[in-house]
């Protein structure tokens, strides 16, 4: 693929993903297979999408002096301006020249001379006098939001929830490359197996100390290597390792998975059962359950079986006390996974997770009368929120009294994260800079022998 080319598919991509709510992850995925890229085109594509996207908001802000009424500017000459301005002022190895010439090639291509002018005038001056600094700005809440590019209403949230310290931490570190972990199927390949094989292609992988199936990619690319397309591993961020860890599973269990797509989490579990027992499978989609059963078909497990099916109506659908264990995998604003997905960051609001919420209530509740008396709930979400994570939990035990926290939830945390700073009365909340994980939020509740006796 030329660079011309590469560069044009870049800025077609931010304009799906910016101006008609494309998801990043899914896009960039379907082009690199749609193109057949290289590794290394591949490579540069993700890092011009990805950078532009987590940058857009200080790239706005570094070139203001060059181009005062941006909004007033068509989106695609907008995108090309900031992928360019990303690529001259955040990547060494392309040199000033070569972003600007192909800038203004596009420019004439989709546009006309005034656009291409435009485009040529910004960009020189952004060569010779280079761009406008953030940290001089004095209010703080605004100086993170424009430095790390997150929206000024989730930096105010997120101090007023976690303090100063946490939320510019956990901002920065969402500028940061996502380390790359997998978890091996355990009942066709050890960890130490995968190890020496990956070895081989020159993928270095090392043992995780969060999950005992999981491995960290140090070098080399998973994606196209055998061992995953043939379903020996799958790719797990560690914070979704945890959950698996924390459910308590042993050979011979009827688990319900009540949001399961694609899967990550009903497989893992699956696993953990030694692919003896039984996980049932739900999602509100017929094509994201075939996801997951496509998953388990691939990473040869036999015990899942995923439904579509709305959980929020699932008490309608399975006798009370049916499941040794259930996973309420929630669907939430995901704020706790930006640095993979950073378009959130532009198309969430307040009120998504208000709304979301309200969904999170609704199916805890209709879960929970389907778990055995000491069965054990874990609830679990990628976002970084109170609202969503703790109160949510708080409120349910308020209304369901035959839960409690489980009182051994603390002690089975990995080593490490036992009595960390996002450790509460109603589960751990993994901060992204904590351990380089995702942000994510987890709980394990107990129903009560006593109270279920009585009633
Ligand atoms: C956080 S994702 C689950 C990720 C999954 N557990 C994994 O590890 O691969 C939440 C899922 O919930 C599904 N979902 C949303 N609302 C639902 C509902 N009312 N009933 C069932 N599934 C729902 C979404 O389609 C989405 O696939």
């Amino acid at each position: 693929m030329t660079k011309f080319v590469l560069r044009e598919s870049a800025l077609n991509l931010l304009e799906r993903i910016g101006e008609q709510g494309g998801y990043s992850h899914v896009l960039l995925d379907q082009e690199m297979n749609k193109r057949r890229l290289s590794a290394k085109d591949g490579a540069l594509l993700t890092e011009i999408v990805y950078g532009t996207l987590q940058n857009k908001r200080k790239i706005q802000f570094q070139i203001q002096p060059y181009v005062a009424k941006q909004k007033k500017i068509k989106p695609w000459v907008k995108w090309l301006l900031y992928m360019s301005v990303y690529q001259m002022v955040y990547l060494e190895r392309i040199p000033d020249h070569a972003a600007i010439h192909e800038a203004v090639e596009i420019s004439k291509k989709r546009g006309h001379k005034g656009i291409s002018s435009l485009m040529n005038g910004v960009l020189r001056n952004v060569q010779r006098k280079g761009v406008q600094d953030p940290s001089t700005i004095e209010a703080k809440a605004v100086r993170i939001s424009i430095e790390t590019s997150h929206p000024e209403w989730l930096v105010s949230r997120w101090v007023e929830q976690y303090g100063w310290e946490v939320t510019e931490a956990m901002c920065h570190q969402n500028l940061k490359r996502l380390p790359m972990s997998v978890r091996v199927q355990p009942l066709r390949i050890s960890r130490d197996e995968a190890i020496t094989n990956l070895k081989e292609r020159h993928i270095t992988a090392i043992k995780s100390s969060v999950s005992e199936q999981g491995l960290l990619i140090e070098e080399g690319r998973i994606i196209d290597d055998r061992l995953f397309t043939e379903g020996f591993l799958t790719i797990q961020d560690q914070s979704s390792m945890l959950v698996g860890e924390m459910m308590d599973l042993k050979p011979g269990l009827t688990v319900l998975d009540a949001c399961s797509a694609p899967g990550g989490k009903t497989t893992h579990i699956a696993e953990k059962l030694e692919d003896q027992g039984s996980v049932i499978a739900y999602d509100l989609h017929g094509k994201k359950a075939k996801l997951v059963n496509d998953k388990a078909t691939l990473l040869q497990l036999q015990s899942i079986e995923a439904r579509q099916a709305d959980s929020r109506q699932l008490h309608d659908l399975h006798e009370r006390e049916t499941f040794d264990r259930i996973l309420l995998d929630a669907p939430c604003s995901g704020l706790g996974v930006l640095r993979g997905k950073p378009d959130i960051k532009y198309h969430k609001s307040e009120s998504d997770i208000f709304a979301l919420r309200k969904i999170q209530d609704e199916l805890l509740h209709s879960v929970a009368p389907l778990l055995k008396v000491e069965g054990k709930l874990v609830y679990s979400t990628c976002t970084v929120d109170r609202h969503e994570n703790e109160e949510a939990v708080k409120q349910f035990l308020t209304n369901h009294h035959e839960f409690e926290l489980d009182p051994t939830f603390a002690e089975d945390l990995p080593e490490e994260m036992q009595g960390s700073a996002g450790h509460t009365a109603y589960g751990i909340q993994l901060f992204p800079h904590q351990w380089d994980t995702d942000g994510f939020f987890l709980t394990r509740l107990v129903k009560k022998k006593e109270v279920s006796d009585r009633q």
